[in-house]
């Protein structure tokens, strides 16, 4: 809903808070409500480049419609000649990923993750109900707000449901599912695939099928090929065998994880 027409004009620029293949993120602040926000800068050259104008305005078109607490807000958007700018809510505590580099081990504790879990379990639930299929849940597209509450953030891959993948992958192949390995038409049962992929990375420090050669990395996927260390408690294990399964119908309903015991178990 772009109930007022925004221009660069009505921001004051900050520190640069990351930068992306097509543009840099910055910490703004609306110059008259003094309200902070991220700002997503897209070069239009890059986006026409790498034909990817159609993903940016999805990405617009779904994320502004979406209101859910582990969802990251995109309150408008504008452009000028060179540029399109995402105005993006301000998660301050920045990616997951940043915060999984910092843990003793690379990992987190089982309570933590679960939280993460059950949060992320949430935001999908809610996604599917709008048929959106994310698709590209990873560390790196997980922000933490002030209180370290998780945000999924970066929705230029996520489709309409139900989608076969258009466009060539970019970045980490670890999170790949069976079907889209195979280049099956896929399903939002995928999301419960990288839900699955990123509770094991988050609990082990590292994604379990991952290999120094793609080749391998598909295989193992495919093969179902990882191995659980004995750290990781046997709750933990029930519910990681539920959600990395090969058959995209026979993985655990996002319903279910919400109520396992190991999501729960933080609860007593
Ligand atoms: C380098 O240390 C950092 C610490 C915190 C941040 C916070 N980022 N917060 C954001 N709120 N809304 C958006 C969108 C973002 C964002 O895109 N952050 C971002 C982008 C690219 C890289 C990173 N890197 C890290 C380490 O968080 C963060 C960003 C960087």
């Amino acid at each position: 809903s772009q109930k007022k027409a925004w221009s660069l004009s009505n921001f004051d620029i900050g520190r640069m808070l990351g930068r992306g293949k097509f543009g840099n993120v910055y910490m703004a602040r609306e110059k008259e409500s003094k309200f902070v926000v991220a700002l997503k800068v897209l070069f239009k050259k890059q986006v026409f480049a790498d034909n990817v104008e159609h993903q940016v305005r999805r990405e617009i078109e779904i994320q502004s419609h979406l209101r859910h607490p582990h969802i990251l807000r995109l309150y408008g958007y504008f452009h000028d000649n060179e540029r399109i700018y995402l105005i993006l809510e301000y998660a301050p505590e920045g990616t997951l990923f940043k915060e999984l580099t910092k843990q003793p081990n690379r990992r987190f504790p089982e309570k933590q993750t679960s939280i993460y879990i059950k949060s992320l379990a949430s935001a999908l639930i809610y996604l599917h109900e709008k048929e959106v299929i994310h698709r590209d849940i990873k560390p790196e597209n997980l922000l933490l707000g002030h209180k370290g509450e998780l945000k999924i953030a970066d929705f230029g891959w996520s489709v309409q449901e139900p989608n076969s993948r258009r466009h060539t992958l970019c970045g980490t192949v670890d999170y790949l599912s069976p079907e889209m390995v195979s280049g099956k038409t896929h399903t939002k049962s995928v999301d419960i695939w990288c839900l699955g992929v990123l509770m094991y990375e988050l609990l082990v420090g590292y994604a379990p099928f991952v290999d120094r050669e793609i080749k391998e990395t598909y295989k193992k996927i495919l093969k179902l090929d990882y191995k659980l260390p004995d750290y990781v408690s046997k709750a933990a294990a029930h519910l990681l065998g539920k959600l990395l399964v090969v058959n995209p119908e026979e993985r655990l309903p996002l319903e279910r994880v919400m109520i396992h015991p190991w999501i729960n178990a933080h609860k007593n």
